[in-house]
């Protein structure tokens, strides 16, 4: 692990997937102090969610944007300068050298970290290949790993079943977050390369990302502290 983390809560992050701020901000509520992390993605970020991060951050949060940048380099860098001018601590970038480099330098001194994506998490092997990637979700994995690590960027956003190889290729510095997480039980959706929070943990991935299973529950808060006390479990 890269990070010591006193407190399981810092350890998982809340993607407030939500059509709206108000809604997010009642989710928000609900969870009250469960939560120290949040992620901010397409769909509320492009409904006036970048508002609500500077609130967050504001109100001693932390935020994740998570737009997986991927344009030209200056369009890259410049766009990476204004989240870390937002107060963001960690933003995603798709894993492709000259973006990954564009987005080292937009963030400059600041403490904004940038997150690799490699093959996202709803991407088996047929969708990879139809993707028009030939080399397998191992191999493409551990080439974005072994780029970005040459890059020097903070860390990787990969699949739990993968966070084991790629904590063997980062070593110990590197931050690995894992979303496709899922409670026993919990509906994948989407998700084709998932595991549990506990298995996550174990792999070797620093923060968790989950959406669906907290922010569409009946209880959020609960939700919330339950996947914490399974990362407490993993780390006894
Ligand atoms: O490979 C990736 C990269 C990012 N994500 C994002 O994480 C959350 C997961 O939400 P769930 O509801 O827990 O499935 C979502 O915001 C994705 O955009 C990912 O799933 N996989």
């Amino acid at each position: 692990m890269s990070a010591t983390f006193p407190d399981p809560r810092d350890r998982l992050i809340i993607a407030l997937d939500l059509p709206s701020v108000s809604t997010a901000e009642s989710i928000i509520a609900r969870i009250g102090d469960a939560a120290t992390f949040y992620k901010i993605g397409y769909e509320l970020g492009f409904a006036g969610g970048l508002g609500l991060a500077r609130e967050l951050v504001a109100d001693g949060k932390k935020v994740f944007i998570d737009f997986k940048l991927h344009d030209i380099g200056n369009t890259v860098a410049r766009g990476v300068a204004s989240l870390a001018a937002l107060g963001a601590s960690f933003a995603t970038v798709h894993a492709y050298p000259q973006t990954m480099r564009a987005a080292m330098e937009g963030k400059g001194a600041s403490p904004l970290r940038i997150l690799a994506v490699t093959v996202l998490t709803s991407y088996d092997e047929a969708d990879l290949a139809e993707a028009g990637y030939a080399g397998g979700v191992a191999a493409t994995v551990a080439s974005r790993v072994a780029q970005a690590r040459e890059i020097g960027v903070d860390g990787i956003v990969c699949a739990p079943t993968d966070a084991a190889s790629v904590r063997t290729a980062l070593g110990a510095k590197g931050v690995i977050v894992t979303p496709g997480v899922r409670p026993d039980g919990a509906a994948t959706g989407d998700q084709k390369r998932v595991a549990t929070p506990f298995a996550a943990i174990r792999a070797g991935a620093d923060y968790l990302v989950v959406g669906r299973p907290i922010v569409a529950s009946p209880d959020p808060g609960a939700s919330a502290r339950a996947v914490q006390a399974e990362i407490a479990r993993a780390v006894a």
